[in-house]
């Protein structure tokens, strides 16, 4: 919405939101995110054409057109807990625009929702409709975060999903004419409601695969000596397959990937189509594989214990270049390293002490709701520590992981590190960002994904 604002001068953008603190931060000097570049854009056009309110319902009221952006998460339970998306946020959207609106409006599909909300949502718009006109359309989102602004900029597609009718056509054409006053024609993609929206789940569905596939094979790479960077760059070579998101990781993480592979999942299972159900299921179990392997890799190369033992976590964040922890593999990987009682001295440049805490007391799906709605959990206090500097952390330690790719990483003292801790010291790198050689050159026993192991660990039986 500020990308809007800020190219469009003529529009006048009003961001609403039930949550008082998040509106609140969006009008302080402090966003209530980190996102490269947005502070400068927010800050250029806020109470000028953008604004930022809680007054949802007279500003929806207002509108000729409304985004609806809701968080759709993963259901927890009943009927395709684990799997759904929960669209309780969505409905009671839908149902307050009915109830204000006092003229036509053209609502907008902006969270990613399963193929067909849109006839859901048009069933509870017009049957309270008092004679206004809705037209639904499907504009899914393409953005990254940590690349938001640049891909929202110039992004490679925008997609437009409306009714076939001359109503729907018109509602296509004029979200289109915001959209052109930044972006070239040729790249605002229109189609049907239902194309629009089974392409957002398909594009996740197909970026998460790549990584899955990469990370599948950085297993066979660690038991064949292959180098998971050299296959993914030959691989990438073949302008049919591309070089981008082909790196191997710790395994994906961040709010979209899983909960959207889930939904798809659920959706061909309703559609009693389990064979394609299986399909993408694989991918997430790939994920989740990727994970645990990581945790076997580092406890079997300590002994088979990390009891007791000082492990820094370098990275909390699911990538570089934001503060978001949603599904970030840390977590996983962190309880599992808890499980077998280490003791974690967690370092990341942009996630507070308390968002960690919270996300290691949090169930899995529950952090994609409101906070007062999600039971507090318990944290390990003991054995869990929030350093601001990683050479601090560093004191004592017996491993090293790498969790996040920050470019910071790559130029830390590591000889500094290597001497601040115990012997022998290990270092685990999930993201490949540590030159392997420098760090055997320093005296660490390296593990980085997919690639040739130290002789340290070959030796060991392979980590299931
Ligand atoms: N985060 C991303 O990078 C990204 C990218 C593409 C698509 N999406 C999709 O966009 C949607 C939102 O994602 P997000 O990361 O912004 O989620 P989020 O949880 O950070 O934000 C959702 C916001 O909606 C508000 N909300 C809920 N119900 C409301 C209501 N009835 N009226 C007004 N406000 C209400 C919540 O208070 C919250 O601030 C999801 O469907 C997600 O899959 C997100
Ligand atoms: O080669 C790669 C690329 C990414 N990742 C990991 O994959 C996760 C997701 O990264 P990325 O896709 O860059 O960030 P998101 O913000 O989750 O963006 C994805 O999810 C958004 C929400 O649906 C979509 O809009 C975007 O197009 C889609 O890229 C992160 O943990 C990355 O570290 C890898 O492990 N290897």
């Amino acid at each position: 919405m500020a990308m809007i604002a800020y190219k469009c001068p003529d529009i006048k953008v009003v961001v609403v939101d039930i949550s008082v603190n998040r509106i609140s931060a969006w009008n302080s000097d402090h966003l209530p995110i980190f996102e490269p570049g947005l502070d400068d854009i927010v800050k250029s056009c806020r109470n000028k054409n953008l604004f930022f309110s809680n007054e949802v319902e007279s500003h929806v009221s207002d509108a000729e057109i409304v985004f609806v952006s809701v968080n759709t998460p993963t259901k927890t339970r009943g009927l395709g807990a684990g799997k759904a998306a929960d669209l309780t946020y969505w409905e009671s959207a839908a149902r307050m625009i009915a109830d204000v609106s006092k003229s036509d409006k053209i609502v907008v599909e902006k969270s990613t929702v399963p193929v067909k909300t849109a006839e859901a949502i048009e069933k509870i718009l017009t049957h309270n409709s008092k004679g206004i006109n809705f037209q639904i359309l499907s504009n899914p989102e393409f953005l990254a975060e940590g690349t938001a602004m640049e891909d929202l900029a110039n992004p490679d597609r925008v997609l437009i999903g409306g009714r076939e009718t001359p109503e729907g056509q018109k509602a296509v054409a004029a979200l289109k004419a915001v959209y052109a006053k930044w972006v070239p024609e040729n790249q605002i993609i229109t189609m049907n409601l239902w194309s629009a929206e089974l392409s957002k789940l398909a594009a996740n569905a197909f970026l998460a695969q790549r990584i899955s596939s990469m990370n599948a094979m950085s297993a066979l790479c660690e038991a064949t000596g292959a180098d998971v960077n050299e296959v993914g760059f030959a691989v990438g070579k073949d302008s049919r397959i591309g070089a981008k998101f082909l790196n191997a990781s710790v395994g994906f993480g961040g709010s979209c990937f899983q909960k959207d592979i889930l939904n798809l999942v659920y959706i061909c299972e309703c559609n009693g189509i389990s064979e394609v159900a299986n399909y993408w299921r694989q991918v997430v179990q790939i994920n989740d594989y990727q994970k645990s392997r990581f945790v076997n890799r580092v406890v079997s190369s300590m002994f088979n214990t990390v009891s007791g033992k000082k492990i820094v976590v370098l990275g909390f964040a699911f990538k570089k270049d934001t503060g978001d922890t949603r599904e970030t593999p840390a977590i996983d990987v962190c309880h599992g390293l808890l499980r077998d009682k280490a003791h974690l001295a967690i370092y990341d440049p942009q996630v507070t002490e308390d968002q960690i805490r919270r996300d290691l007391a949090t169930s899995k799906f529950d952090w994609d709701h409101p906070q007062h709605l999600v039971p507090a959990g318990v944290t390990e206090k003991t054995n869990l520590s929030v350093i601001k500097d990683p050479y601090e952390a560093a004191k004592g330690a017996h491993g090293v992981c790498i969790l996040t790719e920050w470019n910071e990483f790559k130029s830390l003292d590591y000889q500094r590190i290597y001497d601040a801790m115990e012997k022998p010291a290990f270092i685990f790198d999930g993201r490949n960002v540590v030159n392997v050689q420098a760090m055997r050159k320093i005296g660490f026993i390296v593990y980085s994904i997919g690639k040739p192991l130290d002789d340290w660990i070959k030796d060991l039986p392979a980590a299931a």
